[in-house]
């Protein structure tokens, strides 16, 4: 008999769920034994210096390295036992450019569009419906080359939601861009968490880019030092000990 209010319905999984996640290369620990998860519809930011394991971490989620300790759940979905239903849910924006400078935003969506199996007759629309988006309508045509640092990191975004997928990795995406494409680049994305309700993973080692209401994971070392709710930081002892750590460490 259950009692009144209460159901049996397990809670939805989280959008990305990291437990016990540790990677060596050598004799250099990059990550030890990280553990945390990127509920549903938030933005996460996951902040770090230079070295903090960020873009080891991303390796792991999309593949790119196997993990052999811990596990990596997207949406419910192990990455090793089931990688491709892992990846289908998932959509990276790396620090590296990932787009062709020399061909046309159209073209390189196209390209993007068949590498992840979607139908010749769907791209068009796809392509004009992730375009609208992050606001490059009016780029369709244009050669990558022709395009500023924000409005390219806007089309790596659009690329990276062209699959449609629940959760988005997005690592250092402001790095590089002018005080105002920062701004664009993450209002769009608090936009797509808010308006889209894609769930969100924001690598970064820029303090300012945090608002309160977003939960914060901070890495340093490869070990996660604290998380929580941004909000508590003035008022948390341990993660604001954590944040001081990680500002001194800074270069
Ligand atoms: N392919 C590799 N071979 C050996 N060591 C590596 C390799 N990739 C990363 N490391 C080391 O692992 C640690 C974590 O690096 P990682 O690139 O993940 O940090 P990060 O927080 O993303 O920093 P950055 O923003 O500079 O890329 C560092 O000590 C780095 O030197």
């Amino acid at each position: 008999m259950i009692p009144a209010g209460l159901t049996t319905d397990t809670p939805p999984p989280p959008a990305l769920r990291v437990a016990g996640l540790s990677h060596a290369f050598g004799a250099v620990q990059a990550l030890r034994d990280v553990s945390f998860d990127v509920p549903r519809g938030r933005f996460v930011a996951l902040l770090g210096v230079n070295g903090a394991g960020k873009t080891t971490l991303f390796s792991l989620v999309t593949r790119l390295y196997d993990s052999t300790s811990g596990t990596i759940e997207v949406v419910g979905h192990d990455a090793r036992r089931a990688p491709g239903a892992a990846l289908a849910r998932l959509g990276v924006v790396f620090q590296s450019r990932a787009l062709d400078a020399d061909l046309t935003l159209r073209q390189n969506l196209l390209y993007h569009a068949a590498l992840h199996g979607i139908a010749p007759r769907q791209a068009g629309p796809r392509i004009d419906e992730v375009l609208a988006l992050v606001n490059l309508s009016d780029k369709l045509h244009a050669r990558v080359t022709t395009l500023s640092g924000g409005q390219q990191r806007r089309a790596e975004i659009a690329r990276a939601l062209l699959h449609r997928p629940e959760l988005l990795l997005l690592d250092e995406a402001t790095a590089g861009l002018d005080v105002r494409a920062r701004a664009d680049v993450l209002a769009l994305v608090r936009g797509l968490v808010a308006e889209a309700g894609v769930s969100t993973l924001w690598a970064t080692h820029v303090m300012e880019e945090i608002n309160p209401d977003d939960q914060v994971v901070i890495l340093h070392k490869g070990a996660v030092l604290a998380q929580g709710d941004a909000r508590d930081l003035a008022e948390n002892e341990d993660l604001g000990a954590a944040i001081l750590r990680l500002a001194e460490a800074a270069p």
